[in-house]
């Protein structure tokens, strides 16, 4: 490992949309679910859409979609019953980004702290990561049920900061969506966002400090916002 770095101390990623393409999973895992309450599919470009604050918000977003809201106490059933689901098959379908495994293994040669950050529950994104061979390369993993708020508030960014013992602005967050950036704006460090991910907002729109073609263009963003 080289000396440590200057700036940033620690890289944090965003798991869904980020680091990997998890949506065909997590399609098939809702249709099996709402198939399973006799309710009709969804096609993998409305569920896209669904994702991103968390499996609660998903399935709340989901029966809001059929015309169906749902009160807090059935949601959290078919929230169960959708993790049932999706955690056994949660890497059938999923495939890493473009670039994810040897800029993750770049950064954790050069010496940075490395964490993910997700809406996610921990479960699911430690078989994942595990599967994908990234959890060896990760210091943290702060899943959307470890506790304080989620995406898009700061909270499991800060509670990152703290496992890590770095400061938010010595810390960079890499993201997809509007959630990940407005998390990453109150916790008040960088953020660069991957083109491509789970959002209907135009990458150049969602006022990150750097937008990301592919993964393996970190080193540029880092360069680059070290040098505003
Ligand atoms: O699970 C979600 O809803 C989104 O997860 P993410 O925070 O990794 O994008
Ligand atoms: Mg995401």
């Amino acid at each position: 490992m080289s000396d440590s770095p200057t700036w940033p101390k620690a890289i944090l990623f965003d798991l869904d949309g980020t680091l990997v393409d998890s949506v065909p999973d997590i399609h098939a895992a809702l249709n099996d679910t709402l198939a399973s309450y006799g309710e009709p599919p969804f096609t993998l470009e409305a569920v896209t859409g669904f994702v991103g604050q968390g499996v609660p918000k998903l399935i709340e977003r989901a029966y809001a979609a059929l015309d169906k809201p749902i009160d807090p106490a059935s949601r959290d059933k078919v929230v169960e019953r959708f993790l049932a689901i999706y955690g056994p098959r949660a890497t059938e379908l999923t495939t890493l980004n473009a670039g994810a495994s040897s800029i993750v293994r770049q950064l954790d040669d050069a010496g940075y702290g490395l964490g993910v950050v997700t809406n996610k529950p921990g479960s699911e994104t430690a078989t994942i990561l595990s599967h994908f061979g990234l959890s060896d390369a990760m210091d943290i993993v702060v899943g959307g049920d470890a506790g304080p708020a989620k995406k898009p508030a700061p909270d499991l960014l800060l509670l990152a900061c703290e496992r890590l013992g770095v400061a938010p602005s010595d810390t960079m967050f890499v993201g997809d969506s509007e959630n990940d950036v407005a998390a990453a704006q109150a916790a008040g460090m960088a953020v660069a966002v991957l083109r491509g991910g789970y959002t209907s907002i135009p990458a150049e729109a969602l006022g990150a400090d750097y937008v990301l073609e592919r993964l393996d263009q970190l080193p540029q963003a880092i360069m680059s916002i070290k040098a505003v």
